[in-house]
């Protein structure tokens, strides 16, 4: 048995799902080959999940602050249960809006694990299915460190998976997956510390805001343990860990390590190797701005690529490949400058454009001019956790035109979104200063600063 079609994705993620339905939207027999769950990595063990346990970790905070504005709240237990039967009953919600997408446009779903026979053939439960158009859309999985005893941790999928909430928490790494679930923990009562390898989290983004979270983990957030590297770790007689780091210091009683040390590309085993595909030295996909391979009629998009590992590039690069495959647009490619992006630490960043560091190395001290600013949000400056938000614009040249916009307080995730599109159009300094200040919120610190 064997069947053809115009577009065939191999993951049905972000990347995969948008493209495949953006495809038959445009009139292209398309189809979809998923090994898991439906939705890939967001949907099911990464955006969609860890925001609904940040918006748990927020009823906490909130809880925390409410005898302040009055309310004799009496504070119950928290039942970690409760909270995943909920967030996985909207999962599932959200896997039945992917299927009925599909009927409606006509793009088939296959179950199954797909491998390259030749360039333009994969085969998936014992079927030979081939494409004009092949999309690798298989995304990533979590990386687990090759030290003694490495096993007894968990990875981000993992923490997904507890049914308890731990005691004690040790997060390794300092990327946004550990920031995150490090603050997730902290904020629902683990004991929790958070283990980076160097002297901060967050290394690649603007110092402000590294500055600001560190000094907000300081305040009220996940013990910070930096210059810290496990180099074994061992499963006492009690179930508990010990982990041993390599400065000879050790961390005792342990009920739960998670790895979050960044992500491994799924392309070990799907036989690439037959299509000729080039993939680069850790595995992932090397393509052009056009989503192109260097084979012809083989693309790749999202996450599998390397390239700005997010849920809004996934879909916008899969959409932008099938109207230029399908809807006449030889041109239509994703654009990978200035995407915007938050991290869901306590409180949010939201970042755009160049940190002050890039900045000057792109456009030199003397072009740069920086506005900054710090104040206790009124959320929380009513409560005894008063607690400062940053806010920094990076400017260029005479004109100050922005090219960078970064904050970490309270509803940055929010913030930040309009923020980006200005930084897109072109603002300058001046049209900020132009646009009058929604009064009272943080965002206002943006079009006020001096
Ligand atoms: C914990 C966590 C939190 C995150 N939070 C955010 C966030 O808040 N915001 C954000 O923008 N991004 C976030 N991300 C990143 C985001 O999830 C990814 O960028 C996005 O899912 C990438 O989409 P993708 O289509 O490239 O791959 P994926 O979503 O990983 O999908 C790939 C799919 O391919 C399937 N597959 C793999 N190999 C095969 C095969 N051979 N045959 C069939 N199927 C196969 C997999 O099962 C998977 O379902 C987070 C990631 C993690 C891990
Ligand atoms: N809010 C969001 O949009 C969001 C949230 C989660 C993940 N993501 C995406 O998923 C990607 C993967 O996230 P991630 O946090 O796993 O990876 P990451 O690449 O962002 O961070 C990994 C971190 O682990 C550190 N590290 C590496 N090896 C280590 C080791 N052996 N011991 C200790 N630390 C080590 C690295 O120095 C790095 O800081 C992100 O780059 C991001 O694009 C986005």
């Amino acid at each position: 048995m064997s069947r053809h079609y115009d577009y065939l994705s191999i993951g049905a993620g972000s990347g995969g799902i948008a493209s495949a339905n953006r495809a038959a939207i445009h009139g292209a027999k398309a189809a979809v080959i998923e090994a898991k769950a439906v939705g890939g990595t967001c949907v099911n063990v990464g955006c969609v999940p860890k925001k609904v346990m940040w918006y748990a970790a927020h009823v906490a905070e909130a809880v925390k602050y409410a005898p302040s504005f009055g309310f004799n709240l009496e504070q119950g237990q928290y039942d970690w249960a409760t909270m995943v039967k909920n967030r996985e009953a909207y999962i599932e919600r959200i896997h039945g809006g992917y299927h009925r997408g599909f009927q409606g446009n006509g793009v088939e779903y296959i179950e199954g694990f797909a491998k390259f026979v030749d360039p333009h053939t994969v085969e998936v439960n014992g079927e030979r299915i081939t494409a004009d158009h092949i999309t690798i859309a298989t995304g990533g999985r979590p990386m687990i460190p090759d030290v003694p005893g490495a096993e007894h941790g968990i990875d981000s999928d993992g923490f997904f998976a507890l049914t308890e909430q731990p005691k004690k928490v040790a997060v390794a790494g300092a990327g946004y997956i550990a920031v995150e679930i490090a603050g997730v923990f902290h904020a629902l009562g683990s004991d929790t510390h958070l283990l980076v390898r160097r002297d901060r989290p967050l290394r690649d983004f603007d110092r402000t805001l590294t500055d600001g979270l560190m000094e907000r983990m300081q305040q009220d957030g996940p013990t910070l343990h930096t210059e810290t590297t496990i180099q074994q770790v061992v499963k006492e007689d009690n179930g508990k860990l010990t982990l041993h780091f390599t400065n000879g210091e050790q961390m005792t009683d342990v009920d739960c390590l998670v790895w979050a040390i960044g992500r491994v590309p799924a392309t070990d085993n799907i036989n690439i190797e037959c299509t000729g595909v080039d993939v680069d030295e850790a595995g992932y996909v090397r393509t052009d701005l056009f989503q192109n391979t260097n084979v012809q009629g083989i693309y790749a998009v999202g996450d599998i690529t390397g390239r700005a590992q997010l849920t809004p590039v996934a879909i916008k690069a899969g959409r932008q490949l099938a109207e230029r495959l399908f809807n006449n647009k030889p041109n239509a490619h994703f654009n990978y400058e200035n995407i915007p992006t938050v991290v869901f630490s306590h409180p949010t960043i939201g970042t755009v454009g160049l940190s002050e560091e890039d900045a000057i190395v792109k456009y030199g001290e003397e072009q740069v001019k920086v506005y900054k600013s710090s104040f206790a949000a009124m959320y929380n400056a009513v409560t005894p956790h008063r607690a400062l938000s940053f806010f920094k614009l990076v400017c260029v040249g005479k004109e100050e035109k922005v090219v960078g916009i970064h904050g970490i307080g309270e509803g940055m995730d929010e913030i930040l979104q309009g923020f980006a599109v200005a930084l897109n159009m072109g603002a300058t300094k001046a049209d900020l200063d132009n646009t009058v200040a929604l009064h009272p919120t943080s965002a206002e610190e943006f079009v006020t600063l001096r």
